[in-house]
C-alpha cells in the first residue's frame, strides 16, 4: 500500500449556503464531522470525522472545484456554476444533489434603451464567471468583454461599467432591487457530488461507499 492509499480521504465541503442546504443530508451520511465543521465561525479548515479515514476540509464555493481537480481534495460538493466556469476533465460529478437550486442568467437595466444583446456584435459584461459568459457570448458571435468582478456587479450597468452582468439568479429580488431584468437564463444550478478522476481508479471501493452514501442519505432526507 502507498503512503497516499493509507492517508485519509478528504472531502471538500463549501462554506456559505450550500453548507447550510447540505446541513441534512450530512447528517443522514453518519459520516459524523467535528462539530465545529458546520459552525463558519470555527477559523478550523480540517476536520477529523467519525470515520478515521475520511477528513473534511471546508474551502471557499468557487475554490471546491479545484481542491478537488488538483487532488487536495478526492471528492467534494459543490455548484453546477462552479463546473461550468472551471470545466476541469478531471472531475467526475456523478450525484446531483438537488440543492443550492438557481440559475445563471444575463440581466440588463430595466426598460434598458439600449439595443438588445442579440443585435451587438461586442458586448462589456461583468461578471464573475468569465468562462461561461465569453462562451455564451460566443456562440451568439457576440465578443464579450469582460469586467471581472467577485461580487455587486448589479452595480455595474447603471454606473456604465458593463451593458449587462452574468450572475446567479434565484428569486430575482437582487435583480429587480437593483433595476436590472433578467433577458436570459444561460443554465440551470444545482449542487453536485464531484471526484477526483485519479482517486476514483485508485480508491474505487472507497469513493464508492461514500457516493452511496450520499445518494442514500438524499433519499432519507428528502422522505
Ligand atoms: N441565490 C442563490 N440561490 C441558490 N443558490 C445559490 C444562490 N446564489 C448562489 N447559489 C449557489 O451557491 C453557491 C455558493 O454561493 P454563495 O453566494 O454562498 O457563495 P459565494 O458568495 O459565491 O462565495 P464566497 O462567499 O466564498 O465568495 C453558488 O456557486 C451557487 O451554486
Ligand atoms: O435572485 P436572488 O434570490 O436575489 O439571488 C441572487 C443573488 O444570490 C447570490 O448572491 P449572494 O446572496 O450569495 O451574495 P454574494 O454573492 O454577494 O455573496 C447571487 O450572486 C445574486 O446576487
Amino acid at each position: 500500500m502507498t503512503e497516499k492509499q493509507s492517508a485519509p480521504l478528504i472531502l471538500a465541503l463549501p462554506k456559505g449556503r450550500i453548507l447550510k442546504a447540505l446541513r441534512p443530508v450530512l447528517l443522514h451520511t453518519g459520516l459524523d464531522p467535528a462539530s465545529d465543521c458546520l459552525d463558519e465561525s470555527s477559523r478550523r479548515l480540517r476536520f477529523p470525522t467519525a470515520n478515521k479515514d475520511l477528513d473534511v476540509v471546508r474551502v471557499r464555493s468557487f475554490d471546491v472545484a479545484t481542491f478537488v481537480a488538483y487532488g487536495g481534495a478526492d471528492i467534494g460538493v459543490c455548484g453546477a456554476d462552479v463546473l461550468m466556469e472551471f470545466d476541469y476533465p478531471d472531475l467526475y460529478a456523478p450525484l446531483d444533489l438537488g440543492i443550492g437550486a438557481c440559475r445563471i442568467s444575463v440581466a440588463r437595466l430595466k426598460e434598458s434603451a439600449a439595443e438588445a444583446p442579440e443585435g451587438k456584435s461586442r458586448l462589456r459584461v461583468a461578471t464573475k464567471y468569465p468562462t461561461i459568459a465569453r462562451r455564451h457570448f460566443a456562440s451568439r458571435a457576440i465578443n464579450a468583454e469582460i469586467v471581472h468582478l467577485h461580487g455587486a456587479m448589479e452595480l455595474a450597468p447603471s454606473l456604465d461599467m458593463a451593458d449587462v452582468i452574468v450572475d446567479l439568479v434565484d428569486t430575482g429580488s437582487t435583480l429587480k432591487a437593483n433595476g436590472l431584468e433578467e433577458i436570459e437564463t444561460i443554465a440551470h444550478v444545482t449542487s453536485r457530488l464531484i471526484v477526483n478522476r485519479i482517486a476514483l481508479k485508485t480508491r474505487p471501493e472507497e469513493i464508492g461507499v461514500l457516493i452511496e452514501r450520499f445518494r442514500s442519505a438524499l433519499l432519507s432526507s428528502t422522505q
